[in-house]
């Protein structure tokens, strides 16, 4: 067993549950240790392509039947045979969308940072990157409010996304949604949404959402993720992540059970056009730390398992660390849309144990440079 399963091994001892793995996760053994079932893969393809050679890989996706997700729980797997049988099917289907019906203007508009990022962070983000220093990053904490327990650092919140870039960003979800290729469910409790993802099967891997995340992560994510949470998030904890979105309605997920992430930390950055109102699904943090000093042990007891609940503003970016409880309450109006990316170590490892002061990354290690 290698040091990160052990520890995972004594926080589940330690939490009574277990830390969720996830497809990426199983993907990334499966491309290491299994050529033969990738090659099996492709031969599936090319076989189900000779019967119909007239037909696009398009078109023989939107003939698939999707398999409905039902489970909401532990369900990251289910269908798995189905997805991988017609990955590689799928990825040429949205490769074919992504050259036949694009705009190159919206294309154009979404890749670019700038126009779909608060102009206020955006400059305080971009002038860190250039000079990383503490002085530069008190400017990028006047942007984050604690979320959850006060004082405790598990959660912060800011605005991150203009009304422009939500537009944006919809119109790309929109066309994958409305293009006919099927889904894979996000995650193993959510049903409803898509993976945004080049590799694993199922997942959406438009261009424009993909390195839309990609940049997301690596030039807002991560840099600040390291700053937030410097005690948790060393060099390599954070150099993967897993990109989905969730839908909440009336006639679909109403809700979310408590769980933890199988993230180092979290981004949840809501979609909801501001216009697209609801009512209800608010997020709430559970406070379980335990208490460093014994003496507070009666008052201990009473704050222990609170509830701290957030509701999100159309593009307001919360960003928490995996390991803390939450959960979303059930939506009693309207539908609420949110983009999450967890973020994780090489594959699919979850940092648990925190770093003493002296190891945590200077400024210029946080920002990248
Ligand atoms: O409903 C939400 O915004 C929370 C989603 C979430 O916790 C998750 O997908 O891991
Ligand atoms: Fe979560």
């Amino acid at each position: 067993k290698d040091v990160t399963e052990q520890t995972k091994d004594s926080f589940e001892e330690k939490n009574g549950y277990s830390v969720t793995k996830h497809e990426k996760n199983i993907n990334l053994q499966a491309n290491e240790n299994s050529i033969g079932l990738k090659q099996n893969m492709v031969e599936a393809n090319v076989q189900s392509r000779q019967k119909d050679e007239s037909c696009s890989a398009l078109d023989q996706a939107r003939r698939l039947e999707v398999p409905k997700a039902k489970g909401t729980i532990d369900a990251e797997f289910e269908h798995a045979d189905f997805w991988d049988e017609h990955g590689d099917l799928i990825k040429l289907a949205w490769s074919e969308l992504s050259t036949s019906n694009s705009n190159e203007t919206e294309n154009a508009a979404i890749s670019n940072l700038q126009n779909i990022i608060h102009p206020s962070f955006y400059s305080a983000v971009e002038a860190t990157h250039r000079n990383p220093t503490e002085a530069n990053e008190e400017v990028i904490w006047s942007h984050m409010k604690e979320a959850g327990p006060p004082g405790k650092s598990q959660a912060y919140k800011t605005q991150l996304l203009t009304d422009e870039g939500l537009r944006l960003l919809r119109s790309e979800l929109d066309r994958a949604t409305s293009s006919g290729i099927l889904m894979r469910r996000p995650n193993a409790m959510n049903r409803y949404g898509c993976i945004i993802d080049r590799e694993v099967n199922g997942a959406v891997s438009l261009p424009t959402l993909t390195s839309l995340v990609k940049t997301v992560v690596s030039k807002i994510g991560r840099p600040l993720g390291r700053m937030l949470f410097a005690d948790a998030v060393g060099e390599g904890d954070d150099c993967e992540y897993f990109a989905f979105t969730i839908r909440y309605n009336a006639e679909e997920d109403l809700e979310l059970k408590e769980h933890r992430d199988a993230s180092v930390i979290t981004l949840n950055i809501n979609l909801n056009l501001p216009e697209e109102t609801y009512d209800g699904s608010s997020l709430y943090l559970v406070d379980d730390e335990k208490p460093l000093d014994f003496d507070v042990a009666d008052d201990y007891e009473e704050e222990r398992n609170k509830r701290y609940s957030i509701s999100f503003d159309p593009g307001m970016m919360l960003i928490h660390r995996g390991s803390t409880q939450h959960a979303a309450l059930p939506i009693k109006e309207g539908t609420r849309h949110n983009l999450v990316i967890w973020v994780f170590g090489a594959g699919g490892d979850v940092r648990i144990a925190p770093y003493e002061k002296e190891d945590w990354l200077g400024v210029s290690e946080r920002w990248g440079k």
